[in-house]
Formats: C-alpha cells, sequence, structure tokens
C-alpha cells in the first residue's frame, strides 16, 4: 500500500480527514504567539484539541489557573495562621486603651515564628487536577514555576508532586544521589509495554540489562548506523521530490515518525517497517500500542488496572492485540537471528559486529548471555520506542523551528555543501557538520523530548532545604530549565550560536552545568545520544540540502500537544521546495565526485529503487563496518566519547 498519501496531502486534510482550517471558537483568545526578542513572531501555539465544546470547558479550566496566578494567589507563600490572624491583628493594634495592643503585639512575635517556620517548607501550589489537564502538562507547569521558583510541591487533593525547575537540585537527583531516587510512576505507566526494560526498570534489572545492552551501541555500531541513516535520508528526499513536483504540502510529523521508525526497525532487531513507502499490520500496532503508552501517561484514573476492563474497553482491547501482534513479530525475529548466529559461527569480540546483520538484537544473542525471551522482548520495545518517538520529535520541531528562519537555512546549506556536497555523509562528516549540530541542540532546548522527567524518592533525602520522605513523586521540568528567563538569555529564540564557538564541545548537561538536558544526565541519562544526534544531523543536511521548506499558506497553526513527547496538535504541514540553485549545485557535485557516491542519483530513483540500490551487494552497512574501524580516537573524544566514557 502506498502511504504517501497519508503525509503528503493538501494542508487542509489530515489521513484523509477533513480539517477545518478557520481556528477552533476561542483558541485565538488563547493562543500564545510567542514574541522573540527580535519581534519575529514563532509560530506556536498553546492549545488544546478536541471539539469545540470540549475546548470551551478546557478553555476555562486553563484560564482559571491564570486567574488564581494573577490575583496573587500563589505568590503568597507565607504561613496561612499568619495570613488569616492577621485583620484581627491590625484590629487590636488600634485599640486606644492597651490591652488589644498587648494582644496584637503577642501575635506579631506568633505570627513571625509562624512565617519562619513556613519559609522553611516547601511552597505548596493546591488546586484541582483539570487546571493542569487539558492543555500540555508542562505549560502550567511553567507558569507556577514563575511563581514558586526551582522547587514546589503541587497538590491535588491527597495526591502530589514536587515540581523541580532547578539546575543544581536536578543534578542532585540525577547525578549526585541518584540512586536515592527510581523511576516511580513512570515504571507503573510502561508496564504493560516495556515490562522490565531499560526505562522503567530499577535496582538489579536495571543494571544488568545496561551493562548488557550499552556495549552494544560500540563505535563501529554507530559509524555502521551513520549509512543506514544517509539511505534513509535517501528515501525521505524521494517522498519530498515527489510531493514538492506535485505542489504538495506534508505532514512533517508523520514523515519523521516514520523515518525514524524505519531506522530504528533495522537497527534495533533487522526488522524492515519500510514505513515511507508502506504500510502493514505490524506498523499499525506499533503506532497503537505507542498512542496508549501516550494516553496512560496522562489519563488521571488508571481503570487499565481493573483486568476485565482491558477485555471490555474497545481501545483496551485493541492495544492487547497490538501487544500481541509486536510480541509475536519479536519471537520470530529473535528465533531468526538465533538460527543466524548458529550458523555463521563467529566469535564474539568487543565491538562485535555482524556483518549480515548489525542489530542490537544480533549483538545480545551473540554474547551468548542467558536471558529470557521475555526479557529480551522488554528490551526491544524499549529500544524501539525510545529510540523512535523522540528521534522523530526532535526532528519535527527542528524543522518548524527553521521553516522561516532563511538566515539558519543558508548556513546550515553552506556547511553540508562545503562538507559533503551530494554525498551520503560519513561518520568522520558528521564531524564538521558543527552549525548542523548546533542546530539540532537548540531545537532540543527549546523543546526538550521528554518535557518532563519523572522520579520517585527511595529513601528521606534534602533538596534545597526541603526534607523529602520516602516514596515522593518528583517531575524535573526539563521545559522550565530549558526555557527560564532566569538562566537564559532571550529563551523563547530559537539562536543556534547561543552555546559558544562552533569548535567548542557539543553542549550537554556537563557543559551546561544541568540547565540543559538533552538526553537527561547521570546513571540514567540516555544510551542512544550519539545514535539520535547522528541520526537528526544526517537528516537534516541531507533534506536542507534539497529543498526550502515553507509554512504551508492554509495550514493550522503549529501547535503543542502533551503525550510521552511534544507533539503537534495539527500537524506540522510544511511545502517542500526544490532549492533554487540545485541544478548548479548538482553539476558541480558531479564534476568534482567523478564516480564517486553521488546521493543524486540514487534519490532520483523511485523509494523502492533506492531502498535496493542502497542494499546492493548484500548488506548496505558492510563498507561502513570497515569504515568505522579507520575513525580516529580525536573523532570520538570530540563528541565527548573518550574510550570507555560513555558506559
Ligand atoms: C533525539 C532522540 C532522543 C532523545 C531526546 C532521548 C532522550 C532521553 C532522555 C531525556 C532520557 C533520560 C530519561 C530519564 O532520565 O528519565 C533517555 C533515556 C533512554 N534513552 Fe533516549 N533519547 C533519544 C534517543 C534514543 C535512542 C535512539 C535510543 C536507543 C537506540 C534511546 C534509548 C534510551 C534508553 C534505553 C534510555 C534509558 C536509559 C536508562 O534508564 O538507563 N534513546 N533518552
Amino acid at each position: 500500500m502506498d502511504t504517501s498519501a497519508l503525509f503528503v496531502q493538501k494542508p487542509g486534510h489530515i489521513s484523509g480527514q477533513p480539517v477545518h482550517r478557520k481556528k477552533p471558537a476561542g483558541l485565538s483568545q488563547r493562543s500564545r504567539r510567542l514574541q522573540t526578542s527580535q519581534g519575529r513572531q514563532e509560530r506556536l501555539v498553546v492549545a488544546a484539541i478536541g471539539s469545540e465544546g470540549k475546548d470551551k470547558a478546557k478553555l476555562k479550566l486553563g484560564e482559571n489557573l491564570d486567574d488564581r496566578i494573577m490575583s496573587g494567589e500563589f505568590s503568597d507563600v507565607g504561613s496561612t495562621k499568619e495570613r488569616l490572624t492577621r485583620p484581627l491583628r491590625k484590629l487590636l493594634a488600634q485599640d486606644p486603651i492597651g490591652p488589644g495592643r498587648v494582644l496584637a503585639l503577642a501575635l506579631a512575635r506568633v505570627g513571625q515564628r509562624w512565617r519562619t517556620a513556613a519559609a522553611r517548607r516547601m511552597p505548596v501550589a493546591r488546586g484541582d487536577i483539570r487546571e493542569i489537564i487539558g492543555q500540555p502538562v508542562f505549560i502550567p507547569l511553567f507558569k507556577l514555576y514563575q511563581v514558586y521558583g526551582g522547587i514546589f510541591k503541587l497538590s491535588f487533593g491527597p495526591k502530589n508532586f514536587v515540581v523541580v525547575s532547578d539546575p543544581q537540585i536536578t543534578k542532585q537527583i540525577l547525578l549526585t544521589n541518584a540512586g536515592a531516587y527510581s523511576k516511580g510512576l513512570l515504571s507503573e505507566i510502561l508496564d504493560f509495554v516495556m515490562g522490565t526494560g531499560l526505562i522503567p526498570a530499577d535496582g538489579q534489572i536495571w543494571r544488568s540489562r545496561r551493562r548488557a545492552i550499552v556495549p552494544s551501541l560500540h563505535k563501529k555500531y554507530i559509524a555502521a548506523m551513520v549509512e543506514l541513516f544517509g539511505d534513509c535520508a535517501l528515501r525521505g528526499t524521494a517522498v519530498l521530490e515527489r510531493a514538492a513536483a506535485e505542489g504538495k504540502a506534508v505532514e512533517m510529523e508523520n514523515f519523521f515518525s516514520r523515518f525514524a521508525l524505519d531506522i530504528i526497525g533495522k537497527a534495533v532487531f533487522n526488522y524492515e517497517f519500510d514505513s515511507l513507502t508502506t504500510d502493514d499490520p505490524v506498523i499499525q500496532a506499533v503506532y497503537t500500542t505507542l498512542r496508549e503508552a501516550e494516553y496512560r501517561s496522562t489519563a488521571f484514573i488508571p481503570y487499565w488496572n481493573i483486568k476485565p476492563l482491558l477485555y471490555l474497553v474497545p481501545r483496551q482491547r485493541r492495544c492487547l492485540e497490538a501487544l500481541q501482534i509486536i510480541s509475536d513479530t519479536l519471537d520470530e525475529l529473535i528465533a531468526k537471528c538465533k538460527r543466524l548466529v548458529e550458523e555463521e559461527d563467529e566469535e564474539f569480540v568487543e565491538e562485535f559486529l555482524s556483518q549480515a546483520d548489525p542489530s542490537i538484537l544480533h549483538f545480545l544473542v551473540a554474547s551468548g548471555e542467558e536471558i529470557t525471551s521475555k526479557q529480551l522482548r522488554d528490551d526491544l520495545m524499549t529500544l524501539l520506542i525510545a529510540g523512535h518517538e523522540t528521534t522523530a520529535a526532535v526532528l519535527t520541531w527542528t524543522f518548524s523551528c527553521i521553516a522561516d528562519r532563511p538566515d539558519v537555512v543558508a548556513r546550515i546549506r553552506e556547511e553540508v555543501d562545503r562538507v559533503i556536497g551530494d554525498r551520503k555523509p560519513g561518520i568522520e562528516d558528521i564531524r564538521n557538520l558543527r552549525f548542523t549540530a548546533r542546530c539540532i541542540a537548540e531545537s532540543q532546548r527549546l523543546y526538550p523530548q521528554p518535557p518532563v522527567l519523572i522520579r520517585r524518592s527511595l529513601e528521606p533525602d534534602t533538596l534545597a532545604g526541603f526534607e523529602i520522605q520516602e516514596g515522593q513523586d518528583i517531575f524535573i521540568a526539563t521545559w522550565n530549565l530549558h526555557r527560564s528567563p532566569q538562566l537564559w538569555d532571550r529563551p523563547d529564540e530559537f539562536d543556534p550560536d547561543r552555546f559558544g564557538p562552533l569548535e567548542g564541545p557539543a553542549p550537554n548537561e556537563v557543559t551546561e552545568d544541568f540547565k540543559c538536558l538533552p538526553f537527561g544526565g547521570g546513571k540514567r541519562k540516555c544510551i542512544g545520544d550519539q545514535f539520535a544526534i547522528f541520526e537528526s544531523v544526517t537528516a537534516l543536511a541531507m533534506l536542507v540540502r534539497r529543498f526550502d521548506f515553507a509554512f504551508a499558506p492554509d495550514a493550522p497553526p503549529v501547535s503543542m500537544t502533551t503525550g510521552a513527547t511534544i507533539h503537534t496538535t495539527n500537524g506540522l504541514w510544511l511545502c517542500p521546495k526544490p532549492r533554487a540553485d540545485l541544478e548548479e549545485v548538482r553539476q558541480r557535485e558531479a564534476a568534482a565526485a567523478q564516480g564517486g557516491n553521488s546521493a543524486a542519483a540514487v534519490a532520483h530513483e523511485e523509494p523502492a529503487a533506492a531502498g535496493a540500490a542502497s542494499s546492493a551487494g548484500g548488506c548496505p552497512l558492510q563498507t561502513a563496518a570497515a569504515a568505522a574501524a579507520a575513525v580516529s580516537a580525536s573523532f570520538w573524544a570530540a563528541w565527548g566519547w573518550a574510550d570507555g566514557s560513555w558506559m
């Protein structure tokens, strides 16, 4: 089935469903067009989706929080007892005779003690959960952060969460006292899909799985993956060329979602989703499961814990069916891989990379480690989800950031023309695509994926002088850290130069001292950070060198909605147009490359042909694996990957 229609359409239609071009009623009052200091309006609207009626209800709830903040209710963080007795104290102080004034003085002294005691307690924002839901959850958290600062408690009836938006407190939780915290709520939410995979796992299981999986992402593997990224970018190029030729807009979130799925399928378990050009039940099953994971992470009542409802509620039944399809597919892939490992009889050495199948699954099976099929399935499912949604979101928001920035596009293009021309980038080239990489980093600052990290304290701790009880749920509000006006100059502006000279180190939680966490930090830091950066840089470079992108004229405004990552509400509709000087650049490249690895030749074929061309001669990764061996140590060190330091 040809899937291009799913994301290449006239902007008024998404997945075949007509979309009202007019903004929904009430949207305009709610729209927050973020004004940058240069006066440029970011096409960003904070909105909730839903029918008009639903929308109004949410609007009221969201505004309610704004009203309460405006009223100063949240700013008064002192003692309630002191506040309540203040009018009485004032009245008594007016007593002309004397006893009233003595009492007023006594009350003032007690009030002072109450205030001092209150200052030692963490500020608490009490409210109704409905004031938070119905909008991207990090938006109200940001508003409350502006009132309370780096640490406060968010309390809804019996439930409460500590919200952290301070770099040093974040560092303590993630790095210096990381042993005192678990994934808590996140493990509970993700159990149905990831089981004891790396993201939700804690304790001994986490330690042993991390020790087993991290070595599979070794240098040769990453270098081989860069080749795969280039092949997939060529297929994407072909899809965009067709859209450009037909003058159609492309829904880029869908496009990047499929792009990233194709890559992660091959990279993790050698499965050809080929979702940029086809659709099949496994792809549908993956998306059903992903959406369910997001639904569960934002739903208020976990009704799915009541077993019979799993079979009675249609969406839960669909999810069970999807999980079964994925589980069967993974079982087949595992069995196939085991057969291959037995047949090839290759010695398992450090940096093992199978020529026939360089996937992480192959590494894990070849390592000979005894693990249950269930654990292996959990590991693969975790890597599939962790490496897919995040990268797709990063690329989507990067393109949203650059679509109205011809100055940035020109700089990326100049760098790409100079470094790789029309070739696919090799591993060494990525080192020199430094401005392109900074654009990815800046987009990750503006749109952190995920926008909130979740933890639970395993033992009492003290954060910024406040006592934390065992079992306390904590949100680390990455969005707040990344957009804080106290921590960043012009925080809402897309400025890839803000991290200093391009020759300097790539920005991360260490260089930015935990005010920027593109991949988390400490012992639970992302294991796929280099994979993801190289993938995103390759895609950005290879698409920008070919196309100009402009916002589709009649498309809905770009707005955010919460999932595990930040999604667009109505898609990101862009019109790709071949860059004006494309022919000239091609001729120049053809003359220079003379029989080299010309991307132009491949990308002009149909996607299926591009895929076939990329795998001509067996595995397209063979040559890359060989080339990887030659990559210098200084290259890896430049990416913060000195031998051993990345584990
Ligand atoms: C741009 C893309 C990506 C982003 C923004 C991202 C972000 C993150 C973040 C912030 C964490 C820390 C979560 C926490 O502390 O609670 C994390 C963990 C993780 N990521 Fe990524 N990630 C990306 C790509 C990938 C890829 C490609 C893979 C695998 C190939 C991957 C695998 C993982 C795993 C397994 C963990 C859990 C590590 C542990 O708990 O030990 N990620 N990621």
